[in-house]
């Protein structure tokens, strides 16, 4: 854009001072059921995305270079330059609508990094809103889902929010049928876990176990609990093909799996890959008793509540 496309005056040029700021909720995977490992080398899934009310907030401010900074949970673990999946997002929208990526970014980290609440992907789906708004690009969704799905799995889930069933590798996203709100507790561990040794570990206990890994689908049960919102049902529906090989890699989380659960959680879940616990309350009382009792637990770093569905990325 040329000076002379600007309003006269003696203002500041509206690109420079302009920030748009998006908002982002975190994931939990009600089902997360993994078949055959394809050639690609990504896992056929099936899976049940639920967005929860802990967030990423990103800022995106017109700038001359790109440029990342970030403050929040997490903050020291999270890379500030090209590997950051939210300097990917604005390199890649960017390219996409050929022009240059001059964009000051800055993430508000509230969802723990490589927590398996899908943080990085947050930012990267935040980053695409936010950066579509600024730029004036006015990109469509099916156009931002298919640039979010370059980035990660996990990314176009965040844009659309709720809850939702992931197929292929997660990136295909289908609405579910949900009534009501659940009351949540997420137990942080005290470090994260990386993604891909969490699916290779399931793979090298599949051919030690010489298992034959059936299809990826999810169970009738846990779609009739969501459309009932029922929380009891749920709670006894949920399932994560992951929990074998994070708790493998990681055992000190079936401690905070069991604190849970004998807290009184009517449903305990590894969140994702882990290392987050995520443990389903039959209402905010007892989610209150859950998050205390997980609060004195030594494998656990920090407690934290939430109430889902929450909406996806959107501008504040
Ligand atoms: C565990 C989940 O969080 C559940 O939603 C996702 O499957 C992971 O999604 P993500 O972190 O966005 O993952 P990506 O960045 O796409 O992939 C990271 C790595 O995870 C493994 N991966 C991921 C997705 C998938 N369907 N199969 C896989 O095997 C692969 O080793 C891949 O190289
Ligand atoms: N914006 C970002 N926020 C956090 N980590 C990032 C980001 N961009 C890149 N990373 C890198 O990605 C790794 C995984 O981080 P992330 O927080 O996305 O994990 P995760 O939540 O477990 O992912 P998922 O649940 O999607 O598998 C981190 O260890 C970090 O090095």
């Amino acid at each position: 854009m040329t000076a002379a496309a600007f309003p006269p005056g003696d203002g500041p040029r509206p690109d420079q001072t302009q920030s748009v700021t998006v908002r982002v909720p975190a994931k939990v995977n009600l089902a997360l059921s993994v078949g055959p490992l394809r050639p690609d080398g990504y896992h056929d899934l099936a899976t049940v995305f639920h967005a929860v009310g802990l967030y990423d907030e990103v800022t995106a401010t017109a700038a001359d270079t790109l440029a990342l900074t970030c403050e929040g949970e997490g903050q020291a673990d999270v890379p500030l330059d090209a590997t950051n999946l939210a300097w990917r997002a604005a390199e890649l929208l960017a390219r996409t609508v050929g022009r240059t990526p001059d964009v000051r970014l800055h993430l508000t980290k509230g969802i723990p990094v490589a927590g398996g609440m899908a943080g990085g992907s947050a930012d990267a789906a935040g980053t695409l809103v936010a950066c579509d708004a600024l730029w004036g690009t006015g990109l469509p969704r099916e156009e931002l889902h298919a640039l979010a799905a370059q980035l990660g799995s996990d990314v176009p889930f965040a844009l659309y929010g709720g809850t939702a069933m992931g197929t292929g590798r997660g990136e295909q996203i289908t609405p579910v049928l949900a009534r009501g709100e659940f009351h949540w507790v997420f137990a942080f561990a005290h470090e994260g876990l990386s993604t891909p040794a969490v699916f290779r570990e399931l793979d090298r206990q599949r051919a030690t176990a010489k298992e034959e890994v059936a299809a990826s689908g999810v169970d009738a049960e846990l779609l009739r609990a969501l459309r009932a919102g029922d929380s009891t049902l749920l709670g006894a529906a949920l399932r994560n093909d992951l929990t074998r090989p994070a708790v493998s890699l990681r055992p000190d989380l079936q401690a905070t799996l069991l604190a849970g659960r004998d807290a009184g959680a009517i449903g305990t879940l590894l969140s994702g890959s882990g290392p987050t616990c995520a443990f389903l309350a039959a209402d905010a009382v007892r989610a209150a008793t859950v998050a205390a009792a997980l609060e004195a637990a030594p494998s656990v770093r920090a407690v934290r509540r939430a109430l889902g569905p929450a909406v996806g990325a959107h501008v504040l």
